[in-house]
Formats: C-alpha cells, sequence, structure tokens
C-alpha cells in the first residue's frame, strides 16, 4: 500500500493513466467492435456477447460479478428475444467507507457505414486525437473510463476510498427493458447500502468545458398506425380513388407541431413548471456558445436565437420530434406503390410537471380528432410503447461539490451546471425506486456526436475523464459521514 499526501497520490494516479493510454484505448476498441445494438432484433446475440465481454472485464477487476436473467421480451410481430442480462457487481466492502454504485449501458443505436460514416463504425479508428466509433462516448467510453480509474487504483496497490457497485444494462437505448422489475428485487438487497448511483451517460454543454448534469427530460415515445386493405396497391390502378394510409399519416404527423417549433396537441403545455428567477439566471451565467453548437450539428439555424431560449427550449420545455414511418417505401429509386399499413413513429422529450398518462391521453385525443375529420375508412391506432419520466437533482448535494472539486483538479477549471435535454430512463426510476440519490458526471463534450453518424471521444475526453473518475473517488472518501446524513431524494416531477 502506498500512502502518500494526497496531490502527490493524484499525481502518482495520473502517471499511471498517462502512461497506459494505450492499453484503455484498446479495451475500448474491443468493446467498440462488436456490435451492440440493442434496437435490432437480428443483433441481439451481440449484445448478450457484449454482455459477457463488460461481466468478464468487472471479474478481471477482482469484482463478484452477476449476470441477472430478465427473461425475454415480445416484439410487435409476436416473436419472443431474450432480453440481455444486466450485470450487478460488486467490489470493496469496507463498512467504513462509502458505497458509490455506477451505472451505464453497453448497447448502442444502430450505425451502418453506409449512413455517412467516414470510417467503420466498429472499428475504433484514431483521427486527429479524436477515436471514432458507435458507443465511443454512448456509453461504452465513459463505462471503461470508470473501469480504467478502479483498475489504476489496483494496479498501483492503493487503498481504494470507496466500495464499488456496478450496474451495467444492455437494452438503454431500447428503453431500459426490464430493468425496472429488477430494481425493484434488488432495492432491498443489492441497493440497500448504496450510498449514491453515478450515471455519465450524456454530454458537456461544450466541446472543452466540462459540466455536471442535474436534470433531464423524459420521453414518451408513440406508435401512430393507420391501416388501409391488407396488401399493398398499384397506385396507378388504385390512385385517385381510395384513402391512401400514408396520406393520413402525414397529415396527423404534419398536426403535431408546427414550424415554430411549437407543439400544437391541446393542453400539452398546461403542467410546464414555471420558470423561476433563479432559474433564469442560473441560465445566463452558463458558458454557451450558439456557433460552436450550431455547427456541432451541421444545420444552418436553429429555431431561437439567443442562448436563454436555446438552453429553456432544450432543458425544461418539451419538444415534439418525429422519427420515421414504418412500411413506407424508403429504399433509393422509384416505387409506385400505396403501402398498406404504415405506423408513423414520433416522441415528445418532457418536462417536470407533465404527466406521463395525462400526454398519453392528450395525444391519442388530437390524433383521433384530426383522423375523424378527414372522413378515412382506415384504421387508426396510438401507443405509447415507452415513457420515461424527467429527472431533476439538487446541485447542492455533497456528491455534486465532490465532483466539481475533482474537475477543477483534473481540468483545472469549475464545470458549468447543466440540464440536458436527453433522457436516461433509469435515473428517475433509481430515485424513486431505490430511493438512492442520483448524480449524472458526463465525461463526453458537445461535439460527440451521440446517436449520429462519426460518433466519437477524443482521446483527451477518455483519458482526462479516467482521471476525473480517479480524483472523485479520492473526493468521495473525503465526504464519510455526510452521505449518510443527508435526506434522501425528493421524487421530482
Ligand atoms: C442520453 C442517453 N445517452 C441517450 O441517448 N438516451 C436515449 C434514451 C431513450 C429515450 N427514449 C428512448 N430511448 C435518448 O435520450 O434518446
Ligand atoms: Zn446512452
Ligand atoms: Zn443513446
Amino acid at each position: 500500500m502506498s500512502s502518500p499526501s494526497s496531490s502527490a497520490l493524484e499525481t502518482e494516479i495520473f502517471q499511471y493513466i498517462d502512461l497506459h493510454q494505450s492499453d484503455f484505448i484498446k479495451d475500448l476498441k474491443e468493446w467498440v467492435a462488436v456490435e451492440s445494438d440493442s434496437v435490432q432484433p437480428a443483433l441481439r446475440k451481440e449484445v448478450i456477447r457484449m454482455m459477457a465481454l463488460a461481466a468478464g472485464k468487472l471479474a478481471a477487476l477482482g469484482a463478484t460479478v452477476n449476470s441477472v436473467n430478465l427473461g425475454s421480451h415480445q416484439l410487435p410481430d409476436g416473436q419472443h428475444l431474450p432480453l440481455p442480462p444486466v450485470i450487478l457487481g460488486e467490489l470493496g466492502k469496507d463498512p467504513q467507507n462509502p458505497t458509490v454504485c455506477f451505472y451505464g449501458h453497453v448497447d448502442v443505436q444502430p450505425a451502418r457505414k453506409e449512413d455517412g460514416w467516414k470510417t467503420d463504425p466498429y472499428t475504433l479508428t484514431e483521427i486527429d486525437g479524436n477515436l471514432y466509433g458507435r458507443g465511443a462516448t454512448d456509453n461504452k467510453g465513459p463505462v471503461l473510463a470508470w473501469i480504467n480509474a478502479v483498475e489504476t487504483f489496483r494496479a498501483l496497490k492503493l487503498a481504494i476510498p470507496v466500495n464499488f457497485k456496478f450496474i451495467i444494462e444492455g437494452m438503454e437505448e431500447a428503453g431500459s427493458l426490464g430493468l425496472e422489475k429488477l430494481l425493484e428485487e434488488e432495492k432491498q438487497c443489492f441497493f440497500s447500502n448504496v450510498d449514491y448511483i453515478v450515471i455519465s451517460d450524456n454530454l458537456w454543454l461544450s466541446k472543452k468545458k466540462p459540466a455536471l448534469t442535474y436534470g433531464t427530460r423524459g420521453n414518451a415515445c408513440f406508435f401512430v398506425e393507420v391501416e388501409g386493405g391488407d396488401k399493398d396497391l398499384h397506385s396507378g390502378t388504385f390512385g385517385g380513388i381510395i384513402h391512401e394510409p400514408l396520406t393520413d399519416l402525414v397529415a396527423l404527423l404534419d398536426s403535431l407541431v408546427d414550424p415554430t417549433g411549437h407543439i400544437q396537441i391541446p393542453g400539452i403545455y398546461d403542467s410546464v413548471a414555471a420558470l423561476t428567477e433563479e432559474e433564469r439566471k442560473l441560465y445566463e451565467s452558463i458558458e454557451y456558445d450558439l456557433e460552436e453548437h450550431k455547427n456541432n450539428s451541421g444545420v444552418k439555424k436553429f429555431l431561437y436565437s439567443t442562448k436563454e431560449e436555446i438552453l429553456l427550449h432544450l432543458w425544461r420545455y418539451p419538444s415534439l420530434s418525429i422519427h420515421g414511418i414504418e412500411g413506407a417505401f424508403h429504399e433509393p429509386g422509384i416505387k409506385t406503390v400505396i403501402p398498406a399499413k404504415v405506423i408513423g413513429k414520433f416522441s415528445i422529450r418532457q418536462v417536470p410537471y407533465m404527466d406521463l398518462s395525462v400526454v398519453k391521453q392528450q395525444v391519442e385525443e388530437h390524433l383521433k380528432n384530426v383522423f375523424s375529420k378527414r372522413n378515412s375508412p382506415n384504421k387508426l391506432k396510438v401507443s405509447m410503447p415507452l415513457g420515461a419520466k424527467p429527472w431533476v437533482a439538487d446541485i447542492n448535494d455533497p456528491l455534486y461539490k465532490a465532483a466539481r472539486r475533482a474537475i477543477k483538479t483534473v481540468f483545472g477549471e469549475d464545470p458549468d451546471f447543466i440540464r440536458d435535454g436527453s433522457t436516461i430512463p433509469i435515473a428517475r426510476l433509481f430515485q424513486t425506486i431505490t430511493q438512492k440519490r442520483v448524480i449524472m458526471f458526463p465525461i463526453g463534450a458537445a461535439d460527440a456526436g451521440e446517436h449520429s453518424q462519426n460518433e466519437k471521444i477524443s482521446r483527451h475526453n477518455y483519458i482526462e475523464g479516467t482521471k476525473v473518475f480517479a480524483a472523485f473517488f479520492l473526493e468521495i472518501s473525503k465526504l464519510r459521514g455526510q452521505l449518510r446524513e443527508t435526506s434522501s431524494p425528493e421524487t421530482n416531477n
């Protein structure tokens, strides 16, 4: 065991991390090579293979690993698919030490080279200090950064100042299927001695300035199905004499949001929390480069032109996005067909205090109303296959202070305290079911390209991210006593 003074200890740890960069990148390359896409059923076996790889990595670290079988789930076509196991890992059981549980996911969004990737999405490739590959930031890189930090303590034979627990899943991108039930089952067991849950699955607001996240939006995902006859038809033979399902669907989708981004569903904004003066001030002090964000997105113009309006509309107002149409012809070239059945897919990112069941009812009523005015004989079906609630934390929590100090040590500046427009479905459930406080500690930069082509993590963010987690462990150990004294989390809306 080595017991140098705190800053000497940090130096020793950071030097080790710098010297082992290539090993850490090699591990990320191995993980990115697995096409663990949880969205496409045909790739489920790859997700399961990825879970085994992650379990092996934790076991090699010395952790006790339990891969919990979650059974199977049914797809809309009736097919049953096995759910990947959830990994529950544990390392260290010193009752004097705080216990921190890290949550992450190792499934990814779909990616194909033909979508416009510069490099093969499943071959981690370094170009100009950036490591390109699907899952590099979302979320394999951050999961490995946490593991690398633990590994560093072990390799240096340092006393680890915290007990670790890990919960790693493989269905986050598909809505964390099966995880809620597991939390219910484990709240008195695996989670009973956990002091905090840490998630590193979102982004900074800037390319360079680190951030800590204290809120995310929820997401209500909808399918709207319009069905005509039982088969596709020739548009020359039937075009002009029938009510076309896709025409109905386009009208329905068009009724959802106006060109200014305002959602057209009656009542949808009724429960949105009013903006407080304190909040507005917080927004004013955040460093945010609108032009940089625009460049990251590749679009020419945003719907709003000031920093405050943009942040408000990303973080604390709802938004509606249309994602796709199943059943519509989408290949290159011409096909003069009238599809028999089409399913529109859209989602509403919701915020406190919107209620998911009310949102569902408002959407259904609105779509039925628009549809009824078309006098179409086609069949309309509306469903909400996924509903995740928003999450908000208290930035005065001691763990946020510890994270802030770790960031200052590694990056030399204080973080921005931000919210995030995206959703981590399990965050809110961790709070409500396990009654544990959750902190979001991102290491990905704003230009990481999550869910997009050419997703990446910079070498800098991956390596400094590993250091910041190691520094965080040391900061957490200084909180001894404070963690359990504070009250349990508020169940925010
Ligand atoms: C922020 C996180 N990395 C992420 O990408 N989450 C997804 C989760 C989700 C929400 N609805 C369906 N899946 C997201 O925000 O889209
Ligand atoms: Zn993610
Ligand atoms: Zn994602």
